[in-house]
């Protein structure tokens, strides 16, 4: 199963549009680790934005294609039933004013899960992300949980979904280093244990180097160099890619 996106876009309307995302092509394999990288404004989460359909007002979308299992498919209706997001700022992705298990009933809905099921389905999924310990989970408002606890919530959403791809736009931002490392192997396991395939935009080297199998990196707008993290890691070809090493190495006093 894949998922492929190419997408250009532009800012402003008419004659002065600029485009921000080109050649940008996105391969998501069931069971596999993408990770995009690439310098601030270099254009991952519009990259992203375009293959879930959800760019931001101002921009649009100016050609390219998304495929599912090689078949034309619509970004808006690949969202929430093949490909589930993790976002940035998990408070900001809840309704303050709907508990955990309003916000499970609605995507278990989706998945064309009802009563009883949707009931063991939701429990299920909170166990796998490491909240099934606390019977007060379901009742929880928003403002009742940690930011780390509500990434987890928004992972068992996903899970719940059913979704076999994953896309998550830097999931740990907002979280302390302690959580990160939580969140971080909670995805790589959920990716081995249920062959999900997950798209990761990450600023962290490390993160990729622990957890990407494939990984794209981003410049200007464009996709520079993809292939195996290892080898891009090992013998990094575009200056894009071989600039981010440099900055990590130093950054983390290894040798260049
Ligand atoms: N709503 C918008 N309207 C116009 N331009 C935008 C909009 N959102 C992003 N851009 C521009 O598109 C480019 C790519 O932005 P994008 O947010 O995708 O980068 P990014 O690589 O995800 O950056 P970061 O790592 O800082 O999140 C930037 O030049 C940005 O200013």
């Amino acid at each position: 199963m894949s998922v492929e996106t190419w997408r250009e876009t532009r800012r402003g309307p008419g004659r002065e549009a600029v485009p921000l995302v080109r050649e940008a092509s996105l391969d998501l394999v069931t069971g596999e680790v993408l990770a995009l990288v690439g310098a601030s404004g270099s254009g991952k989460s519009l990259a992203c934005a375009a293959l879930l359909g959800v760019l931001p007002p101002g921009t649009r979308q100016g050609g390219g294609r998304t495929l599912l299992d090689g078949v034309a498919a619509e970004p808006a209706a690949l969202r929430g039933r093949a490909v589930a997001t993790v976002l940035q700022a998990p408070r900001t992705a809840f309704n303050p004013l709907r508990t955990l298990a309003d916000h499970a009933a609605e995507t278990l809905a989706v998945a064309g899960i009802r009563g009883v099921a949707a009931r063991t389905a939701m429990l299920e999924a909170f166990a796998a992300v490491g909240l099934g310990d606390d019977s007060r989970m379901p009742g929880l408002y928003p403002f009742q949980m940690s930011g780390g606890m509500l990434q987890r919530a928004m992972i068992a959403l996903a899970l719940m979904s059913r979704a076999p791809f994953l896309v998550a736009d830097e999931p740990t931002t907002d979280l302390d280093l302690v959580a990160q490392k939580r969140i971080l192997d909670l995805l790589a396991g959920l990716v081995r244990a249920r062959g999900l395939g997950l798209l990761i935009v990450t600023h962290d080297l490390g993160v990729v180097a622990r957890l990407a199998d494939r990984m794209a990196v981003m410049e200007a707008g464009r996709i520079v160099e993809a292939g195996p993290a290892a080898r891009l890691f090992a013998a990094p070809a575009a200056p894009a890619t071989r600039a981010l090493l440099a900055a990590h190495r130093a950054l983390h006093g290894e040798p260049a």
